[in-house]
């Protein structure tokens, strides 16, 4: 890993290949759409196309760890093998793993994401504060010694998040509580804290106190779109990761033809946010 923090590597990247980041979701339609079998060989294909298309063009990319643990240890084998290979090319790795439990187990889940010496080791990961913001502290602690991040989510993109995260507490929302809790950590100037907040609605939330990046997914298939995102992130724009997944993807198998896509949609975010 470079010697470069967290808050670098990111600035650098985005300021390189822009803000938005292309997940790699192995759907099975997509595999089918693809021309693919749907199993680890057929992952394995999907995953290399990906990474050629996306490397030196796209600043983030973001792997769910869900469609490669549907196939078990040859599953984790191909994504070990993809996150190893974006991140030795420079492409930032943000493992979308969205791991949530009590602390100390907790800190096994981020020595597997952020450990130095785990074959799965990305630059960040997607986590979960719902068992208590607390239960991440060892996880954030460990994403600052190594110079990672750490996704909190916050607003999720989904409906059902509402129930939850809107639900007041002690005055104020429980995401509104993440976000508060997540800048805090950030007030030592670090950024390890990111944010995950839906690009779906209006969040509802105060992020003016806010500095880490955000990652917002939902553009595309779930229905948001690149001319909100400004008038829904404002003011928290700089580290905006704009986030689609099967939008993009559906642009394959052509290498050439997903590339065209996932650069279209970047250069459309950078156009449209200042
Ligand atoms: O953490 C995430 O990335 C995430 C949070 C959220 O609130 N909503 C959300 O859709 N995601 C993930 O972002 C990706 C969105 O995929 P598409 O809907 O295909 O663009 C999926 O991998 C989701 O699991």
């Amino acid at each position: 890993m470079s010697a470069q923090g967290w808050l670098d590597r990111l600035r650098a990247a985005t300021s390189a290949r822009g803000r938005l980041c292309v997940g790699i979701d192995p759907h099975p339609a997509l595999l089918e759409q693809w021309g693919l079998p749907s199993n680890a060989d057929g992952l394995e294909k999907f995953a290399e196309i990906c990474v050629e298309a996306f490397v030196g063009e796209i600043a983030v990319v973001k792997p769910q760890v869900a469609f490669f643990e549907a196939y078990g240890s040859p599953g984790y084998a191909v994504l070990e093998r993809t996150i190893s290979v974006l991140r030795d090319a420079g492409t930032l790795v943000i493992a979308d793993a969205k791991r949530g439990d009590i602390g100390s187990t907790m800190s096994a889940y981020a020595q597997s994401w952020l450990g130095a010496d785990s074959s799965l080791s990305s630059d960040a990961v997607t986590v979960s504060p719902y068992l208590g913001f607390d239960s991440l502290n060892e996880t954030i602690a460990l994403a600052e010694a190594g110079g990672r991040g750490v996704f909190v989510l916050a607003r999720t993109s989904n409906p059902e998040g509402a129930s939850l995260q809107q639900a007041i507490t002690t005055g104020r929302t429980v995401g509104q509580s993440i976000v508060d809790a997540g800048a805090a950590v950030n007030s030592n100037g670090s950024a390890t804290v990111g944010l995950v907040v839906g690009a779906t609605r209006d969040h509802g939330l105060d992020l003016s106190g806010f500095t880490g990046p955000i990652l917002a997914p939902g553009l595309g298939a779930q229905g948001a779109s690149v001319e909100d995102l400004a008038q829904i992130f404002d003011g928290s724009l700089k580290l905006l990761l704009p986030n689609s997944s099967r939008g993009v993807l559906r642009a394959g198998p052509s290498v050439g033809a997903l590339q065209d896509a996932a650069r279209t949609l970047r250069d459309e975010i950078e156009a449209a946010l200042p």
